[in-house]
């Protein structure tokens, strides 16, 4: 009924979880006085012996009650607020500072929607468990106790068939958490695959509208939209029965109190007072439990979402990244590098590269030889691979991811621009950089003058920078490139999807970095790559060939072969060969 792992979790919000417990109990308490004084009020009347002064203390004393009651009530309100907000407030930093510890990898083992609604939903539902439930269970185990001590002043015996009769309710509802957890797993899994499937045909609608594939998609989005209201329907019908089933207990429990305080009235062992107490009390001693109950179905909705959780809080982190990088030798040497993203296939097979600072390299090769998986490597995208890559002389699995963040930039085919303006954008890069280096920035990419006819800096970027021209998205995710200022550019087809101009554009940018900056540069284009001082062209996953541009094409090899191809047939398109 408690879950070790997520009291662990409370740090300092068990002192909000201490007072919500107190003021519970003094709002009981209160209760308790406010009976006492209209039994004591009843049996006044009742002997014909009432006064004046009975009837103000009463009113008094009752108005006084109200009045402590609504305060407590406020603060119950506001611990429950309290703790449940730290929580979840410490849960979430847990799983986002887990996340970026374990960088891009966290992909490997659980997809981004799975994250999203864990870290959301996920913890949201904990608010019950936290603010509610665990402030209840220990409310319920103290309320009865007080309760025993109190009415046994009256009738020993109704007090001992009360308090006998409450653990029933916390029996039935461990009886139930068995069945409880099976139908609150499924629940859960049905929620994130229908999560998934969303977000993907959300982001994809546009290519399933071109397809006309909606209508499909739609039909499957309601089978598993089905799937999920059956699994909510089986929690709800659990939910309910067995909140029948301790109202039966409750209710029953609460009238064999009834039951004997009359009887003991009707003998003459106890007055009307004492019998109007154990009656309007008796109940007491099961609404906390009953409370408990309810709370318990919705708490275990969070616990259940808790285990995925804690699934991703538990993943394996790399402890031996501890080494920082030598800014004075920031050569990039790989030797008998060998990579495979399954055990299936090796992707990478013996790669032997030295990238000299400062130097500007490409990566070549026909699609699915393994350049970007190369570049994935020296970029953190991908890990676990043998052999060796160092940067100087530290080896790279050592490496301290945020020292490894900090140098290397990567610039792919879909730079992410975010919602906001063109200044929030650039100012990613770097809290200290300056409008006047931006704009200087905007100039070096040739943007400064479109963004001047249009709102400057402030410029405003739709979702996805739709509002943007391929090019001009490329041109501006290199300026926030620049602007980041590392010391290690790796272009993963950062030209494939902008026109020729564009493209010339992008390659000098890319040049004039190469200047001051590592570059490594993948395309398939090799007409971009023939400035570079070194070639590695990959097939299969193997370094083929590897030189300067006019080494490799000196070679005559398929570097050479697929370099001649290319240009001839650019310049068929061009027009250049009339009769091609
Ligand atoms: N995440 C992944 N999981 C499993 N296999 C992958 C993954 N990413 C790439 N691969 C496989 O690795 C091989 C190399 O892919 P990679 O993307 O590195 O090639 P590439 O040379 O960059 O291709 P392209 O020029 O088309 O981008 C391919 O066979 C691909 O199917």
């Amino acid at each position: 009924m408690i879950n070790k792992r997520l009291i662990e979790l409370m740090g300092n919000a068990k002192k909000f979880i201490g007072f919500h417990v107190l003021f519970q109990l003094i709002n009981l308490s209160l209760n308790i006085i406010a009976i006492f004084l209209i039994a004591d009020f009843l049996q006044k009347v009742y002997e014909k012996n009432i006064s004046n002064a009975d009837i103000i203390k009463v009113s008094l004393g009752i108005i006084i009650v109200i009045i402590l009651r609504f305060i407590s009530n406020i603060l119950i309100a506001k611990m429950s607020y309290y703790s449940s907000g730290k929580v979840r407030q410490t849960l979430r930093e847990k799983i986002y500072s887990k996340l970026l510890n374990l960088g891009i990898s966290y992909r490997e083992k659980f997809s981004t929607s799975e994250i999203v609604q864990i870290s959301m939903e996920g913890v949201d539902q904990l608010e019950i468990y936290f603010g509610r439930y665990l402030p209840q269970f220990f409310y319920s185990v103290i309320s009865p106790i007080i309760l025993f001590a109190v009415l046994s002043t009256i009738s020993v015996k109704a007090s001992i068939v009360l308090i006998l009769c409450v653990p029933l309710i916390p029996i039935s509802i461990i009886l139930i958490v068995k069945i409880a957890k099976k139908i609150l797993k499924k629940y859960w899994g049905s929620y994130s695959d229908l999560g998934e499937v969303f977000l993907e045909n959300l982001q994809g609608l546009t290519t399933l509208k071109i397809y006309q594939a909606d209508e499909r998609k739609n039909k499957e989005m309601n089978i598993q939209a089905e799937n999920f209201r059956i699994a909510t329907m089986n929690v709800l019908k659990m939910q309910l029965n067995s909140i029948t089933v301790m109202d039966i207990i409750a209710y029953g429990g609460a009238a064999l109190g009834i039951i004997i305080s009359v009887r003991e009235f009707v003998s003459g062992n106890i007055n009307l007072a004492g019998a109007f107490s154990i009656i309007t009390l008796s109940a007491e001693f099961f609404i906390p439990l009953r409370l408990l109950g309810s709370f318990f179905h919705i708490a275990m909705n969070g616990i259940s979402a808790s285990e995925k959780m804690f699934e991703i809080l538990d993943l394996e982190e790399d402890n031996k990244r501890i080494n920082k990088i030598d800014s004075k030798n920031e050569n990039i040497i790989i030797n008998n590098l060998n990579f495979a993203y399954n055990e299936d296939k090796t992707i990478l097979k013996n790669i032997n590269m030295t990238i000299k600072e400062k130097s500007f390299i490409s990566i070549v090769g026909q699609s699915g030889s393994g350049k970007s998986t190369l570049a994935g490597l020296i970029s953190l995208r991908n890990e676990n691979y043998s052999g060796s890559i160092k940067i100087g002389n530290i080896e790279f699995s050592t490496i301290d991811k945020n020292d490894l963040a900090r140098k290397i930039v990567v610039v792919d085919h879909n730079g992410y621009l975010f919602e906001g303006d063109v200044y929030e954008n650039l100012k990613m890069a770097g809290e200290n950089i300056t409008e006047e280096k931006m704009n200087k920035t905007l100039k070096r990419v040739g943007l400064y003058d479109f963004l001047q006819d249009e709102n400057g800096l402030k410029t405003k970027i739709t979702e996805k920078a739709s509002n943007l021209s391929g090019g001009q998205k490329q041109r501006l995710s290199i300026a926030r490139a620049i602007l980041y200022d590392g010391d290690i550019y790796i272009f993963d087809e950062a030209t494939s999807n902008v026109d020729v101009e564009s493209e010339e554009n992008i390659i000098n940018i890319i040049r004039y970095i190469a200047k001051t900056k590592t570059v490594i540069l993948i395309s398939h284009r090799l007409y971009n790559c023939r400035f570079s001082n070194r070639i590695y062209f990959l097939k299969d996953g193997i370094i083929k060939e590897e030189g300067s541009h006019e080494e490799l094409i000196k070679l005559n090899g398929e570097y050479a072969k697929i370099y001649n191809e290319q240009t001839k047939l650019e310049s068929i398109t061009k027009g250049e060969i009339k009769n091609a």
